[in-house]
């Protein structure tokens, strides 16, 4: 399978007078700001998973620490990199929590947002969703391909163990303190993973009583003795690793947590050092930034009369009153007939934030980032082969000039001028068969030799258990889908539960590889 080159670094556009980065579409970094502002990978239904006990945000935390823990900053090991999927057999990785986190992110797998890079923004997520504060994402981390060495601390380890522990993670004695209250702000103790704790079968006892609310009140409980938290009371004094770690510089750390305002951005800044612990060698993205303006979901549609249908999004931030969005195109044989008037169409509809359904955190990162959609659905003729896509923006942010949203000056292209493209999706009404049938249009005058789909399998046999699979399937020509003039129909199956699938199109030799954002189609048709 193959992606669009890397692009780390960070580009630019002006916007009046304020510099805004500028991702480019269909690069990695578009994904991740994709990911991270609006969420159509990390789907964020998973933070309203009800069989948890704890919050999910407690889990997804807690799953990012034990893949960090074991890290050794100086020797460049380990930090986040999955490899706690490797590990989950390991007295110091108890706990369903742990599964059921890494088993969220696996379903929403792309190469890109791949699951070490999940791991964290599943900690930025966490923490927004649970009211805390947002940190920074960087992307680019490397998925390991087997178990790190051993070293999560537990608790019935000594205080200079932990120290010990923490040091090897790069971390210092106080950021030890400010790391563990911050992570037992949120969820608690099971029965199943720690019987000597909580001997009730089946029951949880919370670090406090707002378990799933990211505040300081593990902090205030601790300092004013209220606290029920289990690794301070627990009968076994053993046990009382959190007791150990807090007042092991006097309370003078806990003191200054118990500002709920410090204790929010010294959170952000110990949270946001945990993500960014990567093995020596990875390079980190610089921070995604909500960008300027961004295309999404482009659609193509063979109707039968001889037109294609296109329907496509655009998303501006901080948009003012005025604001008003117009796509142009050209058409590659017939250039001269493509005027500025012919060639072009207004958004058909336009909506506000938030698009997400609520309590979801792209909703909350949305609030903070106000952005306007505009829609345009709009048909061309189907002997028209689009070459280049782009944008003019009117907007009183922006003075009286347009801005023009070109992709970097490359315009928004797909890489085959149309010839290929998703048409559709079959599948049974009731989701209970195990495969799809994807459908492409196929254009009759440029008709590839090959097409394929390689897909992301994450049906629960991957092996290993958390490590997602790549499959392929061949497309072959259908003829009981009727032709239109224009385009006939391959089919291929492709079964239910993917995440992810790039098609490679093979003509005269050459390779073109489409990925699944250029890939999307709102059309299923039940078999
Ligand atoms: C000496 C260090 C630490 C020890 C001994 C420790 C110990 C524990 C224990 C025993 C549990 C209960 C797990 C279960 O019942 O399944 C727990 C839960 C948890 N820990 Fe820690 N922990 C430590 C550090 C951290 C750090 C640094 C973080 C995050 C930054 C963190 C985040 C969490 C979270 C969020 C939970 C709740 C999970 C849930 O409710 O599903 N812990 N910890």
């Amino acid at each position: 399978m193959r992606f669009l080159p890397f692009l780390p670094f960070l580009l630019q556009v002006q916007i009046g007078v304020a510099i805004v980065p500028f991702y480019p579409w269909f690069s990695p970094l578009w994904q991740y700001e994709e990911s991270l502002y609006i969420g159509p990978y990390f789907n964020t239904a998973k933070l309203n998973r009800t069989d948890a006990g704890s919050a999910i945000a407690a889990e997804w935390v807690r799953v990012a620490y034990h893949d960090m823990a074991n890290a050794d900053v100086e020797a460049g090991i380990g930090g986040i990199d999955m490899s706690i999927a490797f590990e989950l057999d390991r007295p110091e990785n108890p706990g369903q929590g742990l599964k059921d986190a890494l088993n969220d992110f696996r379903t929403i797998y792309t190469p890109t947002l791949n699951m070490a890079d999940s791991i964290a923004l599943g900690v930025v997520f966490g923490l927004v969703a649970a009211g805390g504060p947002l940190i920074p994402f960087r992307g680019g981390r490397i998925e390991a391909r087997s178990a790190g060495p051993l070293g999560v601390p537990q608790p019935q380890e000594s205080l200079e163990s932990h120290t010990d522990a923490f040091r090897r993670q790069g971390l210092s004695t106080t950021e030890m303190i400010q790391l563990v209250a911050c992570g037992h702000s949120l969820g608690g103790v099971r029965n199943p993973d720690f019987a000597d704790m909580v001997p009730e079968d089946g029951t949880h006892k919370f670090f406090d009583s707002t378990q799933a609310t990211f505040d300081n009140n593990v902090v205030t409980g601790y300092l004013d003795s209220t606290t029920e938290n289990p690794l301070v009371v627990a009968q076994n004094a053993t046990f009382r690793s959190d007791l150990r770690i807090f007042n092991s510089d006097g309370n003078k750390t806990m003191e200054a947590l118990a500002n709920a305002d410090a204790f929010a951005s010294t959170c952000a800044t110990v949270m946001e050092k945990m993500i960014n612990t990567v093995p020596g060698g990875v390079t980190l993205t610089e921070p995604i930034e909500p960008a300027q303006f961004t295309v999404a979901r482009m659609l193509i549609t063979a109707l039968v009369a001889n037109q294609t249908q296109i329907s496509v999004t655009t998303r501006w931030l901080n948009p003012s009153s005025n604001n008003k969005v117009t796509i142009f195109w050209t058409d590659k044989l017939h250039p001269d007939n493509c005027t500025r008037e012919i060639c072009s169409a207004t958004a058909k509809t336009v909506s506000e934030q938030p698009v997400e359904p609520a309590s979801s955190a792209p909703t909350i990162l949305a609030t903070i980032n106000p952005y306007r959609f505009h829609k345009f659905v709009f048909n061309i003729s189907s002997t028209v082969v689009p070459d280049k896509f782009w944008f003019e923006v009117e907007d009183s942010a922006v003075g009286d000039e347009p801005f023009i949203g070109n992709n970097g000056g490359q315009g928004f292209t797909r890489l085959d001028n149309f010839d290929v493209f998703l048409d559709s999706v079959k599948t049974l009404e009731a989701a209970t068969n195990d495969s799809l049938v994807f459908v492409v249009a196929v254009r009759k005058s440029n008709r590839p030799s090959k097409i394929s789909i390689d897909y992301v399998d994450i049906s629960a046999d991957a092996a290993p258990e958390f490590n997602p699979k790549i499959d392929t399937n061949d497309f072959s020509p259908d003829p009981s889908i009727v032709p239109t003039f224009e385009y006939e129909f391959w089919t291929a199956p492709v079964p239910f539960l993917f995440s992810t699938y790039t098609l490679t199109v093979v003509r005269d030799g050459q390779r073109i590889v489409l990925d699944k954002d250029q890939l999307i189609t709102d059309r299923v048709n039940i078999l």
